[in-house]
């Protein structure tokens, strides 16, 4: 069924278009049709109609960076640094981790997320096969990081040759996937060159932390006496399509890098501030024409999946970090939490409201008392919503929530699953 969303307040994400007070977007299938001012004139047969009276219309966004199943881990591990929080916490509960636990904690973190109007994530997670079905299922789109982390590399390596094949035959174009190397700190020189080599044969992405505390700067400069970005230059791993998570610790020489390379950066300012990481230079690299990109990291260092709260948090960091108020507006924050994202995740035509680009689009009550008024609606968006605001999800032309309810999936089910696996987990 098509869709026409009448009486909206659009915000397009287009250059050319920005913004149209009052105006109708049409979804034919999975594809936007047309959208303007005013009222639409085509045929409405088999057409859904939305009244988007007192709604703000805008791209579903994109979390550029996460690890779904971590909402299994949410509070979990509190007060410590990177290293620390890793090893002596979550690696160890991980490490627990079946497959009902990544399915449920991935169900977790896709209702969470459409809720707050994401509609794309990029994952890097164990067991991508769970994940797999549960996308599916939640009709969302995302990419699928298969991990490789530590000494066993090659079987892993191996292994994420079955689940590429298996993808690669379904021919999904809400799908995709990328190897995720967790990060040069965790991986041998052989591996990173043997993840480089395969990623190009098979032409996918690649995912990774990259450079994100200055620990991690110390343990690569000290066995290497490179910079990370030198090292993952060398190893062969940016003659790929890279989306970099993080990316703290850069010198001018390795933004330089990002920039030849056409890596695309993801901050991820809330679990950097939170794990006491430090800030991203991002304006420096949006300056550079670098494709910096917003995501929210997992759920045990930010604590949630709310690109709403990231965006905001994104754009008030840096202007503290420069001490200048007219650092990344509230636009800008919205153009990496959108077409950057879907740039940088290799999805073409998403992101943007235009003709012929993807009707992934949410739809945000514009009758709430910290929506009112509208002076710049952009600012709005980023600085005044939780999130809770998001009343309609439509991925890929296909409605999953209306007025705040999911049609197709059993929230109160999940909700509660999550809560008495994890109870298990802990005793
Ligand atoms: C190989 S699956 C992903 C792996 O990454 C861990 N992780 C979660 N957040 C971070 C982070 O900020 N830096 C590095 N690693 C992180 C996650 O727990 C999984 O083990
Ligand atoms: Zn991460």
């Amino acid at each position: 069924m098509n869709i026409l969303i009448k009486n909206a307040f659009i915000v397009t994400m287009d250059e050319e278009r920005e913004v149209i007070e009052k105006g109708y977007l049409f979804i034919e299938g999975e594809t936007i049709k047309s959208v303007g001012a005013g009222e639409y004139k085509g045929e409405i047969e088999n057409t859904k109609v939305i009244n988007g009276e007192n709604y703000c219309v805008m791209p579903g966004l994109i979390n550029a960076h996460t690890h779904a199943a971590m909402t299994l881990l949410r509070g979990y591990g509190e007060g410590l640094p990177l290293m620390q929080w890793l090893n002596e916490k979550i690696w160890p509960m991980e490490a627990k981790f079946k497959e009902e636990h990544i399915k449920t904690g991935t169900e977790l973190a896709c209702i969470e997320m459409l809720r707050s109007g994401t509609t794309t994530f990029n994952d890097m997670y164990f067991m991508q096969e769970q994940v797999l079905e549960v996308v599916k299922h939640m009709n969302m789109r995302a990419v699928l990081g298969i991990p490789i982390i530590g000494e066993a590399w090659e079987s892993q390596l191996k292994a994420s040759l079955d689940i590429i094949e298996k993808l690669d035959k379904e021919k999904s174009e809400n799908l995709k996937m990328m190897f995720a190397p967790h990060s040069p700190y965790t991986l041998s020189y052989d591996a990173l060159k043997s993840v480089a080599q395969i990623a190009k044969e098979k032409n996918k992405g690649v995912h990774i932390h990259v450079s994100e505390t200055e620990d991690e700067s110390n343990i690569i400069r000290e066995k290497y006496n490179k910079t990370t970005c030198e090292l993952l230059e060398e190893t062969g791993i940016l003659k790929n399509p890279v989306v970099a998570a993080h990316c703290v610790h850069l010198t001018k020489g390795d933004m330089n890098i990002l920039k030849k390379s056409e890596v695309s950066p993801v901050y991820n300012p809330q679990s950097n501030m939170k794990l006491a990481s430090g800030t991203a230079s991002v304006g420096e690299m949006l300056d550079m024409g670098i494709n910096v990109c917003i995501g929210t990291d997992g759920t045990s260092s930010n604590n949630n999946l709310n690109m709403f709260e990231e965006m905001e948090t994104a754009a008030f960091l840096q202007k503290l970090k420069y001490s200048d108020a007219t650092m990344l507006s509230a636009k800008n924050a919205l153009k990496m939490a959108t077409y950057n994202g879907a740039k940088a995740l290799g999805f073409k035509n998403l992101g943007v409201i235009k003709e012929g680009f993807k009707g992934d689009i949410i739809m945000l009550d514009l009758n709430r008392p910290n929506m009112v008024p509208i002076y710049d609606i952009h600012s709005n968006l980023v600085f005044s919503t939780n999130g809770s605001e998001v009343q309609y999800v439509i991925v890929n032309g296909n409605v999953i929530m209306e007025k705040g309810e999911f049609l197709n999936v059993d929230e109160e089910k999940i909700i509660y699953e999550s809560n008495k696996m994890c109870k298990k987990l802990i005793y």
